[in-house]
């Protein structure tokens, strides 16, 4: 059964052991899983298995950035594993992000496809020094308009500019933001940072928490305060 909660945990481990771990104290009714590079690098894809094996939905983060065929294989190969949701970097563009939505499609894969815009630890100073002269809300709105018309189902962003994106691209689209931090969480290395209430007000869609829970001595604890500043959160996702 899978879950209502728009909370996306991130496991955030460099051994399988210790992903797992975090895991079997978790619920799979009430929150969902993230895998990212360093434990799929590590673990490779039996973390998945043993994820889907405890009940969870994974949203297997490796942001893929390469020539379209490269990338659409690599969607694929993610899909083929039966996660919930796996992501592309939008500033691989329209082509490499079709290729991805079309290998899908022709393969009956219905694994939801969204594209990083802006990462959540850069801001505009940051742009400037890679060569993007644009604000970074500016560009998380070019880049959300670019993969939107390029069919992604939605994009990673931070909550600071869901609210512009629910305007231009619409309730459906999936705005899935990192870059949470409850009222009892430090920020830590991410710049651009909204609380749960505030994000899901915002017009997020789903929620990417990581060391506010997985770091939290009791971590149901911690996860039970973030639903609790989640009075808006609805049911269907
Ligand atoms: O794609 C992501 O999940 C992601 C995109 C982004 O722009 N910023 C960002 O922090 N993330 C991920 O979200 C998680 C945030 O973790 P915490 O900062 O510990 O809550 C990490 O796994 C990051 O890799």
């Amino acid at each position: 059964m899978p879950t209502a909660s728009p909370l996306i945990i991130a496991l955030d481990y460099a051994s399988l052991d210790a992903a797992l771990c975090m895991a079997d104290r978790l619920d799979p009714s009430r929150c969902r899983l993230k895998v990212g590079k360093e434990l799929f690098t590590r673990s490779g894809p039996d973390v998945i298995d043993a994820l889907h094996g405890r009940g969870f939905e994974i949203f297997l983060d490796l942001k893929f950035h390469d020539i379209p065929n490269t990338v659409a294989g690599a969607v694929q190969a993610a899909a083929e594993q039966g996660v919930w949701m796996v992501n592309v970097h939008a500033s691989g563009g329209r082509r490499m992000m079709t290729a991805a939505r079309e290998r899908l499609d022709n393969q009956g894969l219905a694994t939801h496809l969204i594209a990083v815009t802006v990462l959540t630890s850069m801001e505009t100073a940051d742009l400037a020094e890679v060569g993007v002269e644009a604000s970074a809300a500016d560009q998380v709105e070019r880049l959300a308009a670019l993969a939107r018309d390029s069919g992604m189902d939605g994009v990673v962003c931070s909550a600071q500019e869901a609210s512009r994106l629910r305007a231009h691209c619409g309730e459906d689209f999936l705005k899935v933001t990192p870059g949470i931090r409850p009222s009892f969480a430090v920020a830590g290395d991410q710049r651009r940072v909204m609380t749960p209430a505030d994000a899901m007000a915002a017009g997020s869609t789903h929620l990417v928490v990581g060391r506010p829970v997985t770091q939290a001595e009791e971590p149901m604890a911690a996860l039970a305060a973030i639903e609790r500043e989640l009075p808006g959160a609805e049911p269907g996702y």
